[in-house]
């Protein structure tokens, strides 16, 4: 057998044009544009990738783009003056501050400060909390887009056994909450999990959120599972290059699963898609307007 794979580039970039679609109608009602403000400390190579693209696809979108790229040696209070700054600011209507920041700053400290309103990375414990009684939220970009792709396999997740592999604040917890609202039944599988495998191979939805190249092997997968692979590594590739790889590996899960999100092109271009319609959906929300919903 051979999985299908899920076309994460195809639904991101249907996702984008919705947003871009709103955020042209929203300027033309209200004379509003929707306000990105990205935060980037210091020289993480995954985070810079992340920030080249989305800057892209922001002003694609017809959103605002502002980006602050700062040294690593930025202290704390600076970081937190930032923070409050684009707090203040009516322009801004989303704030992203990229993780993971150099060691001298504390991130709870940083995501408390944000403005809940702002946090269009879903990580304000006002917003974690508020998913998980299941109140109206900014929603975990990676989580939302991991969710959505499972979707496009399984339009109804009701009583699907859904396994996920890390249980990080910013993904693998997100996204066991999502699963829950959609009522699967959930385990949270990491690093101190007994028969890992056992449990991996029990799922119908499989998400792998662990930072570990290519960890998940076939034979950890149910036959015709639905995969949806997190994980973003830059690995040492042919000639000197480097190249991207998820925590799955690919070649042997394609034999076995009956659907698998690609890296690149699945979950990471979906994360960015999310992260648009949440700043959409801060920009209406601020100025007292119901946002769509994607
Ligand atoms: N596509 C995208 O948009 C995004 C991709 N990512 C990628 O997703 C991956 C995970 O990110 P993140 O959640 O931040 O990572 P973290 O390092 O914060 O969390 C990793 C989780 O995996 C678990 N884990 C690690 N090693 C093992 C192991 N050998 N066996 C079982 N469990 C293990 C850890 O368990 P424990 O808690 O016990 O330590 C932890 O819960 C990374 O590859 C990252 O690059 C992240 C964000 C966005
Ligand atoms: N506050 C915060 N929020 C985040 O959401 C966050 C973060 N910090 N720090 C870094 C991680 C990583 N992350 C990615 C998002 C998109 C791609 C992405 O666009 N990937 C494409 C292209 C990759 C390429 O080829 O360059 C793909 O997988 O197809 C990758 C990685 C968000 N993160
Ligand atoms: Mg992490």
């Amino acid at each position: 057998m051979t999985a299908r794979i899920i076309d994460g580039k195809a639904l991101a970039e249907s996702i984008r044009n919705k947003v871009a679609a709103e955020a042209a109608e929203l300027k033309r009602s209200h004379g509003i544009v929707p306000g990105l403000a990205a935060v980037l400390v210091g020289e993480n190579p995954a985070s810079q990738v992340y920030v080249r693209n989305k800057v892209k696809q922001t002003t694609e979108a017809g959103l605002a783009s502002f980006e602050h790229v700062l040294p690593a040696e930025t202290t704390q209070d600076d970081l937190l003056a930032l923070v409050r700054q684009l707090n203040a600011d009516p322009k801004v209507h989303g704030i992203l501050v990229q993780l993971p920041l150099p060691p001298q700053i504390d991130p709870d400290l940083v995501i408390a400060t944000i403005d809940p309103a702002k946090d269009v990375d879903g990580f304000h414990v006002e917003n974690a909390g508020r998913l998980v009684v299941g109140q109206e939220s900014l929603v975990p970009c990676t989580p939302q887009g991991s969710v959505l792709l499972a979707k496009t396999v399984h339009p109804d997740l009701t009583g699907l056994e859904a396994v996920v592999l890390g249980r990080s604040n910013i993904v693998g917890k997100p996204v066991a909450q999502l699963l829950i609202a959609e009522s699967a039944t959930v385990t949270v599988a990491h690093s101190r999990t007994r028969d890992l495998e056992a449990v991996c191979r029990r799922a119908d939805i499989l998400v792998v959120a662990v930072g570990r190249p290519e960890m998940v092997k076939g034979s950890w997968i149910k036959p015709g599972a639905t995969v949806i692979d997190v994980g973003i590594n830059r690995v040492p590739g042919e000639n000197g290059k480097s190249r991207l790889v998820g925590d799955v590996d690919f070649k042997e899960a394609m034999e076995v699963a009956g659907a698998i999100t690609p890296v690149p092109g699945g979950v990471g271009p979906m994360t960015i898609a999310c992260l648009l319609a949440n700043t959409l959906k801060a920009a209406m929300v601020a100025n007292g307007l119901t946002p769509p919903s994607f």
